[in-house]
């Protein structure tokens, strides 16, 4: 007999489980009870996306502390196809874990996620300034890898991580900032924009036209001239060839949002390369303000008068 049940979604995430990118998962709603597949890595969460392994995957983009996830936004930039669908926050604090019986004397070696390993800087140096780190590819990586070889001593790890494995705690709150958060995407490969809400973000990616002084300020009055706040502009390096980089940016607002679509036209003319990475609600669920003048009816005023300029229609 046929399986009438509905198949399950498959979203990917960099795992294993406990890690805060499964948290920032557990905040999709259409994600709770379907099929939650574990990779090792960004990259391999979006090829699955790409090919069709997963119809959705978070990744850390951002962290309040460490920046930019850089391996997150050169994949996004150099995987065409992706849209971000949305925008997910974790607040994110540290524990030191090892096997059971180590004391904080023993530890010579710990290993972590560099992202992680960044945002514990200071507590590192004060308590262990000799310690050596090795790289793990997730937070619960680092805490397993304990039990499968011993190249590391202890772990840098989510406090949750007790639940999973069975460590000794010999420090908690080692992040260098209580208040630490990453910001997650939920990333697929559907062409459908997300709604407006009123309180939403635009990604995209834009690189500047080679040799052009001024170039820099030019893309970013494509933005300020239609009122259009950005609250993320950062310098990625394009990788051909020195001195050259793409620009990712965030821009308040959505893509439907007439002073939006109008910035995103101004930055298609004006770069040799431009990328939209989605319109999408912010985590933050901020309303978003902006001059009056540059509101959806104002647009389209300007355009009907234009329009009745060009088919002859008289002035009102
Ligand atoms: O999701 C995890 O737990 C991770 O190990 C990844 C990651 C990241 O890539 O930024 C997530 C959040 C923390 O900022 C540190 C590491």
């Amino acid at each position: 007999m046929a399986d009438s049940r509905p198949s399950l979604r498959t979203y990917s995430y960099l795992g294993p489980r406990g890690t805060f990118t499964e948290a920032a998962l557990a905040q999709v709603p259409e994600a709770v009870g379907q099929n939650w597949r574990s990779v090792n890595n960004v990259g391999e969460a979006l090829d699955d996306v790409i090919e069709g392994r997963s119809d959705a995957a978070v990744i850390a983009i951002e962290n309040s502390i460490e920046g930019g996830v850089s391996v997150a936004q050169d994949a996004l930039a150099t995987m065409p196809g992706l849209r971000i669908v949305g925008e997910y926050l974790v607040p994110v604090n540290f524990v030191l874990v090892a096997r059971r019986g180590t004391t904080l004397a023993d530890v010579k070696v710990v290993n972590a996620h560099p992202v992680a390993y960044a945002q514990c800087h200071n507590w590192m140096d004060a308590t262990l300034p000799e310690h050596g780190h090795i790289p793990a590819t997730s937070n619960v990586a680092a805490a397993s890898a304990l039990f499968e070889n011993n190249l590391a001593d202890a772990a840098i790890a989510p406090p949750g991580i007790v639940a999973h494995y069975d460590v000794d705690v010999l420090a908690e709150n080692i992040g260098d900032n209580p208040n630490a958060v990453t910001r997650f995407l939920l990333v697929s490969k559907t062409t459908a924009l997300p709604e407006p809400t009123g309180a939403d973000k635009t990604s995209l990616i834009a690189e500047l036209p080679v040799d052009r002084a001024g170039a820099l300020l030019e893309l970013l009055e494509q933005f300020s001239t239609r009122g259009v706040n950005m609250s993320l502009i950062e310098s990625r390096p394009i990788g051909d060839e020195l001195g050259r980089y793409r620009f990712i940016i965030d821009a308040d607002g959505h893509i439907r949002d007439e002073r939006v679509a109008d910035a995103l036209l101004g930055v298609r003319r004006f770069s040799p390369g431009v990328m939209f990475l989605g319109s999408y609600p912010r985590a933050d669920k901020a309303s978003i303000t902006f001059d009056p003048k540059y509101s959806d009816d104002v647009f389209v005023e300007a355009r009907d008068w234009l329009r009745g300029l060009i088919t002859g229609e008289p002035e009102a």
